[in-house]
């Protein structure tokens, strides 16, 4: 622990720090002297006694573990007067430098049993801790980083103001999305299921199934499609009808032989559950690599869900928010067999709503969410767009399957000549 904090003091006071409320968030930094400036608005008006919860460790599987671990756990313990917020630290612009945590109000008559529990936190965890007092006159807050089993009562390292800073350029959730969220080679997210491998051993398994790395792959002599959309857009249907029509292969990703080990993927941390499904990628690409010799080959969901529902799930706000077009976020891997064609299917939202209803089948989480959440299906559909690579074609989906599947197949002989 105290080699963790120690590595991260030098750059302490350039970090940016963001709490979350009600979707909001507010930006505030550190600095040594105190140069009269204003409070933070987190802090203004604040009654309770504030701590703020990073989650650190250069071990990225433990950290991904432990920050999935740590709401539970501190909703858990805490008293009930105590209220979490979500908060990131980061420094404006670092590639990879965001530590993900809470920021927590306590108001109960006593602080001892939250800081009881911080404490203990600090000890065993991989969690950095900091404690904000208000200065005698209410217009100062200082801001006191723990060190291995300090709390706040007892010598700090050191000392910061609080102070408020602007809003950075791109969204901090953006800082960390290359190979946390999303991996842009076979070896990258190999080495998180490899890495897995005593905790779950499903990643085993995983790797077990995985095609050789060794040869290069030639080019399929037919064209590959891939159909993409939102659940319920009519995927299934279509593919269906394409791989009919076409006397073409149907293939899926993740591939049906990853099935036995989904569930089990989805409920772990984004780092390992999106590992999972960039490597159904490459299974995928080996089954594509053989298909595509004999036959043209169809492929329900591709690259373009796995990058897309990543980078949607990992940038918390508005669309605004997701990295610009032309990111290198949304850069095709340099070593994933890219398809001829990809179909992106889009729907109205209030007929994907009723076919999802008509169709009555249970739903996954991300479903749900995706339901729910109209922000964060916007999110999906822009990151489907911006990501380049094969040529991506988007499609309504709303008219009868017959004339989607016409659409679709005139588009498919005119760019792919078939
Ligand atoms: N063009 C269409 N018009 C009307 N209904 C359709 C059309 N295409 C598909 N459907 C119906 O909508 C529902 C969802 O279709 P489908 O299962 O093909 O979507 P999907 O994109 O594969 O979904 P998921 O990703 O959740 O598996 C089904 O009940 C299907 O019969
Ligand atoms: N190639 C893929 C396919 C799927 N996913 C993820 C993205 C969503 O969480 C979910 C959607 O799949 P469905 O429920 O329609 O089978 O699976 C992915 O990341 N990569």
């Amino acid at each position: 622990m105290a080699r963790r904090t120690m590595s991260l003091l030098p750059h302490w006071s350039s970090r940016v720090f963001s709490v979350e409320l009600n979707g909001t968030p507010f930006y505030f930094s550190t600095q040594e002297k105190h140069r009269g400036e204003e409070v933070p608005r987190v802090f203004r008006g604040n009654d309770g006694q504030c701590y703020s919860l990073l989650v650190c460790s250069s071990d990225t599987i433990r950290r991904a573990k432990f920050y999935a671990e740590l709401k539970d756990k501190l909703l858990t313990n805490l008293p009930p007067e105590c209220h979490l917020s979500p908060m990131c630290s980061f420094l404006p612009n670092i590639k990879d430098s965001l530590l993900k945590g809470y920021f927590l109000t306590d108001t109960s008559e006593s602080s001892s049993p939250t800081e009881r529990l911080l404490r203990d936190l600090t000890q065993r965890d991989p969690v950095l801790v900091c404690s904000y007092l208000r200065g005698e006159t209410g217009g100062v807050w200082t801001q006191h980083l723990w060190s291995d089993g300090d709390s706040h009562t007892m010598q700090m390292p050191k000392d910061y103001y609080v102070v408020p800073a602007e809003a950075p350029e791109h969204h901090p959730s953006t800082l960390n999305i290359i190979n946390s969220d999303v991996f842009y080679s076979f070896e990258e997210a190999y080495q998180v299921l490899e890495k897995c491998g005593d905790i779950i051993p499903e990643a085993r398994a995983v790797l077990a199934l995985l095609p050789s790395r060794e040869e290069p792959r030639r080019k399929p002599d037919f064209p590959v499609i891939v159909i993409e959309g939102l659940d319920a857009t009519g995927k299934t249907t279509l593919t269906e009808s394409l791989r009919d029509a076409l006397g073409a292969s149907l293939l899926r990703s993740p591939p049906h032989c990853l099935s036995p080990m989904r569930a089990r993927f989805d409920r772990e941390p984004p780092l390992i559950r999106r590992a999972f499904y960039a490597l159904g990628n490459y299974i995928t690409a080996e089954q594509i690599g053989q298909e595509g010799m004999k036959t043209p080959v169809i492929v329900d969901r591709f690259w373009h869900s796995t990058a897309a529902y990543a980078i949607a799930t990992a940038v918390s706000g508005p669309v605004c928010n997701l990295p610009a077009e032309g990111s290198e976020v949304y850069c095709w891997p340099s070593d994933l067999l890219q398809p001829s064609l990809v179909v992106c299917l889009t729907l109205d939202p209030e007929e994907r709503r009723r076919r999802l209803r008509d169709r009555g089948q249970g739903k996954t989480e991300e479903e749900q969410e995706l339901d729910h959440n109209q922000l964060f299906r916007l999110k999906v559909e822009k990151a489907y767009q911006r990501i380049s690579g094969p040529v991506c074609v988007t499609v309504d989906a709303s008219p009868p399957a017959d004339q989607v599947l016409q659409q679709v197949l005139l588009l498919i002989r005119g760019k792919c000549h078939l």
